[in-house]
């Protein structure tokens, strides 16, 4: 991949260009990877600034420099007002706009958003079309998968990703919008015919300053919709109705707008719910069609999954009677109430549940379908939003007859802190404190009786465990696995 610095320039509503046009051979916005020849971001960062980082890039080969403040280091720069928009933008350039080639279909909510990508991907394959998925697992395409450092990626990979796909002949693409990504620029320039927004509650207010600002980064994912031209039908942006947020999303949208829900009068509607432990039952129904449904996944929340998913299809002009019967065979996704195989007679649960409204959701689902006690094992991330640690504790010891309190990733805080400030939501005694996850899910695990319930979440899909900055290989269903064996009564 080539382009001259000058025609990359182009773009930029604000620029002062110093020194001579260059070739650029790739892009880079950490001086660690970057190989020669590419165009260094200085991105001011969280942590870090990467202004610092210039001359080690250009001792590394940069070809040139885009900054926010002049550096004059010897090599070509433009200066412009954010280095952090001038990327994404110079970004989807360079990669020749790989978006406008491909159906993106974006994802954006608190949660749900790794379920629904892969609903969609399931439902897609099902119809014969190619999809790819990038989100918080991974990113996956034409049989080939990538492991995630972001669940949006930053914009220089996500062009890069986007071009491969489109290369590889990907028609869809359904792809996780975090709010970390609309706040930070990360999908500028990425052209979406598909917004989804799932849903919104408390979650990342360490890093949004309310609800309200929260709230108001991910409209942006629909504000943005159709604002670059091309040539395909008008983009649908695709709402849960039954969502507090929703009219918020609904606002921020220039584009026709699909509605979905259970109890509100939405375009896309489930009615004559029927929950049961393997599954659910309802009609599906809009603009008056409707299809009877069975899904093989438990819980009122994967009917709203299910909707988003279908919504988004019916969106692009699938047909509803073919969507209802693909719904049917849609199979669960890894670290999503996942059973824990096993031939003793408890049931474990590994969940990603890691914000208050995911763990109500989940814990209400396990009881609308057992009738055994429920152990649940929960612990909460370090370096991320505080204010949830005593909700999601709150949150388990309501729905639960024992809470176990335990580390989730602490990353770089204290593990016992993250703990008491979980305990100051507990109003119950029935809880235990175990610091070390191991023994958590081994106590809970052996604790259970006859026909019980263990939920051990937080941490789904993940197989590793961040402490003190390092990551050590762990798994939630290993660990339950062993404990199982263990178990008798
Ligand atoms: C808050 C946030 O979005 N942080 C992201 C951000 O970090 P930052 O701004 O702090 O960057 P920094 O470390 O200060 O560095 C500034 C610049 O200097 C560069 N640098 C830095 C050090 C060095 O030696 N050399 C160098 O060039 C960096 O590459 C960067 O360009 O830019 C980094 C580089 O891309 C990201 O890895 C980092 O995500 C971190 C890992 C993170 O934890 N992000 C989370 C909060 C996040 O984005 N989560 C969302 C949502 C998850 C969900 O769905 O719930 C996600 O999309 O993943
Ligand atoms: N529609 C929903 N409403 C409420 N909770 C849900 C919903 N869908 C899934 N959950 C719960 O949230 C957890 C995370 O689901 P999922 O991974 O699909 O969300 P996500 O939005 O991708 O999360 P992340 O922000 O971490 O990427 C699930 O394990 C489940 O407990
Ligand atoms: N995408 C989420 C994942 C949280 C998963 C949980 N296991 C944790 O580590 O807090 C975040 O970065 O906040
Ligand atoms: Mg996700």
């Amino acid at each position: 991949m080539n382009a001259q610095l000058y025609d990359l320039a182009k773009r930029l509503p604000t620029k002062q260009i110093y020194g001579s046009d260059i070739a650029i051979s790739g892009m880079q916005m950490d001086n660690r990877r970057l190989k020669k020849g590419d165009l260094f971001f200085c991105i001011p960062g969280y942590t870090v600034d990467g202004h610092a980082f210039a001359a080690a890039a250009k001792a590394a080969g940069a070809a040139a420099l885009v900054t926010e403040r002049r550096l004059d280091i010897g090599l070509p720069e433009i200066v412009t007002g954010s280095s952090r928009r001038a990327m994404a933008v110079m970004a989807a350039d360079f990669y020749q706009h790989p978006s406008s080639s491909l159906d993106m279909i974006g994802v954006t909510g608190t949660n749900g958003k790794t379920s629904v990508t892969h609903y969609i991907e399931q439902l897609l394959e099902m119809q014969g079309d190619t999809c790819g998925v990038i989100g918080t697992m991974y990113t996956r395409y034409a049989g080939k998968t990538q492991e995630s450092a972001n669940t949006t990626p930053e914009s220089i990979t996500l062009q890069q990703l986007l071009y491969e796909m489109k290369e590889a002949g990907t028609e869809t693409v359904a792809m996780e919008v975090s709010s970390h990504a609309l706040a930070g620029g990360r999908i500028h320039g990425t052209a979406f015919q598909t917004a989804v927004f799932t849903n919104l509650s408390q979650d990342h207010l360490d890093y949004h300053k309310n609800m309200d600002d929260y709230a108001h980064a991910k409209s942006l994912l629909f504000s943005q919709l159709g604002s670059s031209f091309n040539r395909k039908p008008l983009p649908v942006s695709v709402i849960n109705l039954d969502d507090a947020y929703a009219p918020v999303m609904i606002k921020a949208s220039a584009v026709p707008i699909l509605t979905y829900g259970i109890r509100s009068e939405a375009d896309l509607k489930a009615s004559d719910l029927k929950l049961d432990p393997s599954g659910s039952q309802f009609r599906l129904s809009a603009f008056g069609e409707s299809y009877k449904v069975r899904i093989g996944l438990p819980g009122r929340f994967s009917v709203y999954n299910v909707l988003a998913a279908a919504g988004a299809l019916f969106a692009q002009g699938a047909e509803l009677g073919k969507i209802a019967a693909n719904l049917e065979k849609l199979h669960g996704v890894k670290g999503r109430f996942e059973p824990v195989e096993s031939d003793r007679p408890v049931h474990v649960i590994v969940d990603y549940a890691h914000t208050p409204d995911s763990l109500e959701n989940v814990l209400d689902t396990i009881r609308e379908v057992s009738s055994g006690n429920i152990i649940t094992v929960i612990g909460c991330g370090g370096d991320r939003d505080k204010s949830k640690r005593p909700l999601m504790a709150a949150a388990a010891d309501k729905r639960s007859s024992k809470t176990i309190l335990t580390s989730d990733n602490p990353r770089t805080e204290d593990p016992e802190v993250i703990l008491e400030d979980m305990k100051q939501g507990m109003s119950s005694d029935n809880y235990e404190m175990e610091v070390d996850r191991r023994l958590a899910i081994r106590k809970a695990v052996l604790q259970a009786g006859e026909g019980d319930v263990v939920l051990i979440a937080g941490k789904g899909h993940e197989t590793y465990q961040e402490i003190n900055g390092v990551r050590k290989e762990f798994d939630d269903r290993k660990e339950a696995e062993s404990a199982l064996k263990e178990w008798s009564h």
